[in-house]
């Protein structure tokens, strides 16, 4: 048969008034046998649910810490404004303590969409934030530590739960308005005068009274505990001061104005028949605390309701010639919410007279269902009228037996509600926190679900374009390798090339450029300065054609850098920032060293050295003695005929040597030589001397004529002759083994492939950077995916393991997906 006792555990907590009354419940014959069984299974039960739970918790933190930084579900802003707006100013925000205290009430509507235990500690102070703003203006990582330290409160607060529900006694809290009789109602219990009563306020610290069987001794003690947050055992001195009962008032009186007063735990033998005993009766160990008198002292009350955790009952004490102070009524009222019902004592009954006895009571009684109905409800075993200084019979028989019904009211109830107030607050504690566990799961699975997507969209963005890229990478190295090697082969080819010409052109003594042009002969007799103005024009026009091949060099560079770029560009994904670096041609070929610049023969028209003459330029007598006909490039060697034009050269040659200023003695020697040879030759005697007069003058005639030609094409061959011998360099050209083409050729195609490799560089840079870049984020999204597959499958795991939770503990309440 399903009892309200049954109904109270089952229901989670939310305690059934409707379902029967107390004191319907409690006169059924054998209640008390059946009570005490469906405690302790119900009590097993939620022992273990609570050992599930915790470890639970404790997986969610290590899951938080190392797998996975919790998301915490937004409030709920309605229902917050509701709440933080709302009449009871007590409920400011659900914690521990409320969730807790909500264990034998339904005072609080749980809304699914809100945590109730896992609700995190932000203060919502009228200039406060919204807290969901609130929730979500805080890091990850912070609301991450705010929830860590959550779970840690609400393992610790089930192991209180799991010590409570172990405890097999049950405290009796006695509390009331100041000078209401509580001391005096508890003597009354107990048949001794043991707590001091006065007309003054006496009690002003927790006088905790426990039944002489729990002392180790069992021997009548006081053991004051400094703080009433201390911990203490009966067994260990150094957590407890011990000393008489006699002491008692004394220690009161002390403390009187103690601003952090002790607790006193007092072992008391109860004179009484065990089965008229309250503290002791076999059933039920029962402690009773004398609480201080409610005032507004908020320190005192507010140690009063720190203190209702742990209480079983709560016994209210009022005077009945009194009526309640606005404190006894807040107490009431959260006393009320806490337990659903209060037990009360109307005391000094005695002292109201008859005729005012029954509107007394009503006015008690309406006061009382204002406040608590449930109580109101019950109030034939609930309420009690009575005189605590007259309880035995031989002195009021009509009080003693109201007071023998209160006392056997008081043990019922005691006894009724241990259900409520042991296993429902853990009952009511495990569904909130599992329902808010499966809420938290269920975001996180929500969020896990969303960042798995991301990650998957991620992973088909990026994916691709890594393998395009990775596939890219070998081939645009060759392809920039290729253009490379190209461009450098094309342009130093073409350097060569064109050198070359220009070398041939001035070896024919014309010039190489038409930027240039030949100096005017002025007559036989400044011959040498004409010459030297003749080799600065063919070297000028030499250095001119080098300035064009490298302004092509540098067209064709930049053409080439284009392509390089095109190439890198193209091997790059869509999005990506481009190679944006310029070429700036003017910046190649401008070598930073001066002595690079001389060693590649450059500007030889500028250097003064490079135009020094030597006779041969001006009169080659290799030129002379074979005579060289000049017919474009074709070059005609006209021996027979020539070695009298041979002769006559020498002559000529010695006469503008001596013109000149450049005759020199080897070549007075040789045309000296050349003249006696001349004489000794049988073809020449038979030529008169008036016919080499004649032939002299005639030569010299044509040799004026004939020289202004004949020094180009001299100085042009003696300039070619030297810059295509590396062997022995007349010019500056000081290359050890190339000539002056392949020097130029090695210069083009270094600086070439100096700007190309840059350019080159940069784009690889580039493409191992944006490579890189995907690498990572697609590493990132790998990493992302597998993490969030993990949170979704491992809170889905602890939806399913709140599901056994609850079965098991025979919890219910079942957050909808679509409250999330
Ligand atoms: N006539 C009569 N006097 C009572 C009754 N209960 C208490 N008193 C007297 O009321 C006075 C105050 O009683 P206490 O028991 O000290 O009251 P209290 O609520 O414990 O006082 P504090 O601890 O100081 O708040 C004492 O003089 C008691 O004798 C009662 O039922 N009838």
């Amino acid at each position: 048969m399903q009892s309200a006792v049954y109904k109270d555990v089952d229901n989670a907590g939310n305690y059934d008034s409707k379902a029967a009354s107390h004191a319907e419940e409690m006169a059924r014959p054998g209640w008390g046998e059946e009570a005490s069984r469906v405690y302790e299974s119900t009590k097993e039960r939620l022992l273990t649910t609570i050992g599930g739970t915790k470890s639970l918790l404790s997986d969610i933190q290590n899951f938080n810490s190392s797998a996975w930084t919790m998301h915490y579900p937004g409030l709920d802003a309605a229902s917050v404004e509701q709440r933080s707006s709302g009449s009871n100013s007590l409920h400011r925000t659900v914690s521990i303590d409320d969730a807790t205290a909500q264990g034998v009430s339904h005072a609080v509507a749980a809304n699914p969409q809100e945590m109730q235990v896992l609700r995190l500690d932000l203060k919502l102070g009228a200039s406060s934030a919204h807290p969901s703003a609130l929730v979500n203006s805080l890091e990850k990582s912070s609301i991450a530590t705010l929830l860590d330290s959550r779970l840690t409160k609400s393992s610790q607060h089930l192991d209180a739960l799991s010590t409570r529900i172990k405890d097999t006694s049950s405290k009796v809290l006695v509390t009331g308005d100041l000078n209401s009789g509580k001391s005096t109602f508890v003597n009354a219990i107990l048949r001794r005068n043991v707590m001091p009563s006065n007309q003054l306020p006496t009690t002003t610290i927790f006088c905790e009274v426990h039944p002489v069987e729990e002392h180790p001794q069992k021997i009548e003690q006081v053991h004051l505990i400094k703080s009433v947050r201390d911990a203490y055992s009966p067994t260990d001195e150094s957590t407890f001061k011990p000393y008489s009962i006699d002491d008692l008032e004394a220690l009161c009186e002390e403390n009187e104005t103690n601003p952090n007063p002790p607790l006193l735990k007092i072992y008391l033998n109860d004179p009484r028949a065990a089965q008229n005993s309250l503290l002791s009766n076999g059933t039920v160990s029962i402690s009773l605390i004398d609480a201080p008198g409610l005032n507004l002292d908020t320190l005192s009350t507010t140690a009063l309701f720190a203190r209702q955790e742990e209480i079983d009952v709560v016994v209210f004490v009022l005077s009945a010639e009194n009526r309640l102070t606005l404190s006894a009524k807040e107490f009431l009222v959260q006393a009320s919410h806490e337990k659903a019902c209060v037990f009360c004592v109307v005391n000094g009954w005695d002292r109201i007279s008859e005729r005012n006895k029954e509107k007394c009571k009503k006015g008690v009684l309406d006061q009382l269902k204002s406040i608590s109905n449930e109580t109101w409800v019950d109030r034939e075993e609930l309420v009690h009228f009575v005189d605590s200084t007259n309880v035995e019979a031989d002195q009021d028989a009509d009080n003693a037996s109201r007071f023998a019904r209160l006392e056997d009211s008081l043990r019922n109830f005691v006894l009724f509600n241990r259900q409520k107030s042991k296993l429902a607050p853990a009952a009511r504690f495990l569904t909130h926190l599992l329902s808010d566990v499966e809420l938290l799961s269920k975001a996180n699975v929500k969020v896990a679900d969303e960042e798995l997507e991301m990650a998957r969209n991620e992973l088909t963005r990026v994916k691709p374009i890594l393998e395009m890229m990775r596939e890219k990478r070998e081939s645009l190295q060759d392809e920039l390798e290729r253009i490379e090697n190209e461009a450098v082969e094309t342009l130093g080819k073409y350097t060569k090339t064109e050198i070359e010409t220009a070398l041939n052109e001035i070896g024919n003594g014309r010039l190489a450029t038409d930027k240039v042009s030949m100096p005017i002969y002025e007559g036989i007799l400044s011959i040498y300065p004409y010459a030297r103005a003749v080799k600065h024009a063919l070297l000028q026009s030499l250095d001119l054609s080098v300035n064009d091949i490298e302004n092509h060099v540098r067209e064709a560079t930049g053409q080439n850098v284009k392509l390089v770029q095109g190439v890198g560009n193209d091997a790059l994904p869509e999005g990506v920032d481009r190679v944006k670096r310029v070429f700036v041609k003017e910046a190649m070929f401008k070598s930073r060293s001066k002595a690079n610049t001389s060693t590649v023969g450059m500007k030889l028209s500028e250097k003064p050295h490079n135009l020094n003459i030597s006779p041969r330029e001006i009169f080659d007598t290799t030129q002379l003695l074979i005579f060289k006909k000049v017919g474009g490039d074709k070059v005609e060697e006209e021996s027979d005929e020539g070695s009298f034009l041979g002769a006559l050269s020498l002559a000529v040659g010695a006469i503008t040597m001596v013109g000149g200023k450049t005759m020199g003695m080897r070549g007075f020697i040789e045309g000296a030589v050349r003249i006696s040879n001349l004489w000794g030759s049988d073809r020449v005697r038979q030529w008169a001397a008036p016919a080499v007069g004649v032939l002299v003058v005639g030569a010299a005639t044509y040799y004026v004529f004939e020289l202004p030609r004949m020094i180009p094409k001299t100085i042009g061959t003696s300039i070619k002759k030297s810059l295509e011998s590396s062997a022995e360099p007349a010019l500056s050209v000081d290359a050890a083994s190339d000539s002056y083409a392949e020097v130029h050729q090695l210069r083009v195609e270094r600086e070439t492939r100096k700007v190309l490799r840059l350019a080159s560089w940069d784009v690889k840079e580039k493409f191992r950077a944006t490579l890189e870049t995907h690498a990572v984020e697609c590493q990132r999204a790998e990493q992302g995916e597998a993490k969030a597959q993990r949170a979704v499958e491992w809170f889905d795991s602890v939806c399913t393991k709140v599901d056994g939770l609850r079965k098991l503990g025979g919890l219910g309440m079942t957050i909808p997906t679509e409250t999330i």
